[in-house]
């Protein structure tokens, strides 16, 4: 049947096959230069997309829609016959991944298939993704994606990011440019020190900026060519690692001390030279004497921020600001205790000083309403060592390491726990907690789920349900006196998103803290009467695209008026232009444009279809 076709479009074969060979080194040639220009539209040059033929078009997981390919596109492709008869529209294939997610049980299965549709089809992915935040942001993300990066050296199959490991030094820019896109515009980085609340997991983080990056395009649209994590390979101090036979990084102790800094300072250079100045790095999971350092180091010399400490302290402001509308107190009127004082503690110390100053009283007054408890007890000033911020809010107090003394003592109406240790907040703490406050607020920001400070259900049963709360990695509903609550999801994917988003289109350099201010309150100012009804701080997840696009457009505004933008012309509406600039994760028409049937084939042809449940014959 397809004989007289095939030999009609033999010559034109030929073309395509060449013209895919092609376009598989002119990417890898475009690559290795220092370009920032982006491979399709290079590709446009010489071929566009729809010209990458056959097989390769299928491969290409940008391009690949799997049975969405109609009977022309296949013609046209080179990929007739590469597939089955079945033409499925993205709709149809949607409902297909939604029922295998549903037939596997365990949460790292659902995730393994995620990753493998990531692998196979991104536009599928991500619209899968976006258009199911609720079900699937604990599998991509917090908490499973926790359970990967434990198993990452079993599970990991293709690269989704780029190592770098300490014996590259001298060599950064090198391994860069290995990367295949030339127009990188976000990276998220990890040096794997701080997993969660997991710990050293070395090389095995790499899961966290995968997952990070993924939320980029799923809650704000950013174009995932645009993105790029990197695991920074400096060694693990994790024995158990170093002895484990299925351990994907370096099999040796951390490097630290004048070593790593050269390395990271060889990174943070190399980025700009391979991507520009304005490419955005976001610093994930590294460990809190390094945390810090770098922040202050980095955040005046390049375009970048530390999510575990700012992104957080923008989320947990965003729910204090939620809260006010039920306790009808101020932030500056509450006294905080923090359970856990380091980076995300302390980011949120700093910026609740913030908040409270613009309420009207003094940083002094404001840091004097906030008490910090780590490892060693509360944070007193006769402490031999402070960990950076630690030291504004050290109290003239003797060391005490008695928790719940500590909470009769002070009388916090906010209790926060960023400490990574599960079930910290015991049944006395909460009771302790709602015998001082007619509406306690208790955040157990610590993920995954089994850090938590306690669970929701906790939380409400020993506080007669009085408590306002709110979680790091997300819970099921909690069941109190004959009614259900919904409790939100305390979590920096609120922020993040939002922010890079902001940065990267006002081509920002430096990150300054008021846009961390202004991201908390539009999360807040998102809240409905109806979320704090169902006991939630936060809007549904499942919103959270439309807050990054808020958050993105007052960014863009203030960035302009304050001459800190540098993408000129001024855009006059600025969401207009950020919305202009999103990713779209519908599938796009892949015929070239100059494509028509070949004359007289002999082949029973068809208008193009692009209906449901067609064959295509
Ligand atoms: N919800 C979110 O968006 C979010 C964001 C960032 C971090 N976190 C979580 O917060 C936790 C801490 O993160 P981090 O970046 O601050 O880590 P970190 O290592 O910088 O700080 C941990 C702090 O907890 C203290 N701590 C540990 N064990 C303790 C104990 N038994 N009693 C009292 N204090 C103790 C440590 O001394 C330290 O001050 C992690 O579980 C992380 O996943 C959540
Ligand atoms: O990754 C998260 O879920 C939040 C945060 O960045 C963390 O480190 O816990
Ligand atoms: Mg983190």
């Amino acid at each position: 049947m397809f004989a007289a076709f095939s030999k009609s479009l033999s010559a034109t074969r030929t073309l395509q096959i060449n013209k895919a060979v092609l376009s598989e080194s002119l990417r890898f040639s475009l690559c290795n230069k220092d370009t920032k220009r982006d491979y399709h539209e290079v590709v446009g040059d010489v071929l566009t997309p729809s010209q990458v033929m056959g097989i390769d078009h299928l491969r290409d997981p940008r391009l690949n829609k799997g049975l969405g390919f109609t009977l022309a596109e296949r013609q046209a492709l080179g990929i007739h016959g590469l597939q089955p008869a079945r033409y499925k529209s993205q709709e149809e294939q949607l409902e297909l991944c939604k029922i295998s997610i549903e037939n596997y049980q365990e949460p790292l299965n659902k995730y393994l298939y995620l990753s493998e549709l990531h692998d196979r089809n991104e536009k599928l992915f991500f619209r899968l993704l976006s258009e199911n935040i609720e079900q699937l942001l604990p599998i991509v993300y917090t908490p499973t994606v926790g359970l990967a990066c434990q198993r990452f050296g079993l599970i990991y199959r293709r690269p989704h990011g780029l190592f770098i490991t300490i014996n590259d030094k001298g060599h950064v820019y090198d391994v860069l440019r290995n990367w295949p896109e030339p127009d990188v515009h976000a990276i998220v980085v990890t040096d794997g020190e701080r997993i969660l609340g997991l710990g050293d997991l070395g090389a095995c983080g790499m899961g966290i900026p995968i997952g990070k990056l993924a939320l980029y395009t799923a809650l704000a649209r950013i174009k995932p060519h645009h993105c790029l994590p990197i695991c920074l390979d400096v060694g693990t101090d994790n024995e158990a690692l170093l002895e484990d036979p299925t351990y994907i990084g370096l099999r040796q102790k951390r490097a630290r001390g004048a070593e790593y800094d050269e390395f990271l300072d060889e990174f943070m250079a190399a980025i700009v030279k391979r991507y520009g100045q304005d490419t955005l790095i976001q610093f994930e999971d590294f460990g809190n004497a390094n945390a810090f350092r770098l922040l202050e180091k980095y955040r005046n010399k390049y375009c970048t921020f530390n999510d575990d400490i700012q992104g957080t302290a923008a989320v947990a402001l965003a729910g204090l600001l939620a809260s006010n509308r039920k306790t009808g107190k101020k932030i500056s009127e509450q006294v905080f205790l923090f359970f856990g004082a380091g980076g995300a503690a302390l980011g949120i110390a700093d910026l609740c000083v913030k908040a409270m100053e613009r309420e009207g009283i003094s940083e002094a007054e404001a840091r004097n309403r906030i008490w910090m408890m780590d490892i060693d007890g509360l944070v007193v000033k006769n402490r031999s060592h402070l960990l950076g911020h630690q030291t504004f809010y050290a109290k003239d107090h003797s060391p005490e390491k008695d928790f719940l003394k500590l909470v009769n003592e002070i009388r916090p109406s906010v209790l926060i726990g960023a400490s990574a240790t599960g079930g910290a907040f015991t049944p006395d703490i909460l009771h302790a907690m709602a015998s001082i406050n007619r509406h306690p607020i208790v955040f157990a920001l610590s993920n995954p789920t089994a850090k938590a400070e306690c669970t929701a259900q906790q939380a409400y049963d020993h506080t007669e349900g009085r408590v306002i709360f709110c979680s790091g990695s997300p819970f099921p509903d909690v069941n109190y006196d004959g009614k259900v609550y919904h409790p939100g999801q305390g979590n920096n994917a609120y922020i993040f998103p939002g922010v890079a988003l902001g940065v990267i289109l006002a081509g920002i350099h430096h990150i300054i803290e008021d846009y961390f201010i202004i991201a908390a309150q539009t999360v807040a100012d998102n809240v409905k009467e109806e979320d704090l009804a169902k006991g939630s701080l936060y809007p549904p997840l499942g919103y959270i695209n439309e807050c990054s696009l808020q958050i993105a457009s007052l960014i863009l505004k203030d960035a302009y008026k304050n001459g800190k933008a540098t993408v000129y012309p001024e855009p006059e509406d600025k969401r207009k232009f950020l919305e202009s600039k999103l990713y779209s994760h519908f599938y796009e028409d892949s015929l070239p444009k100059t494509w028509t049937w070949p004359e007289s084939p002999k082949i029973k042809t068809r208008p193009l279809q692009r209906k449901t449940k067609t064959t295509v014959t």
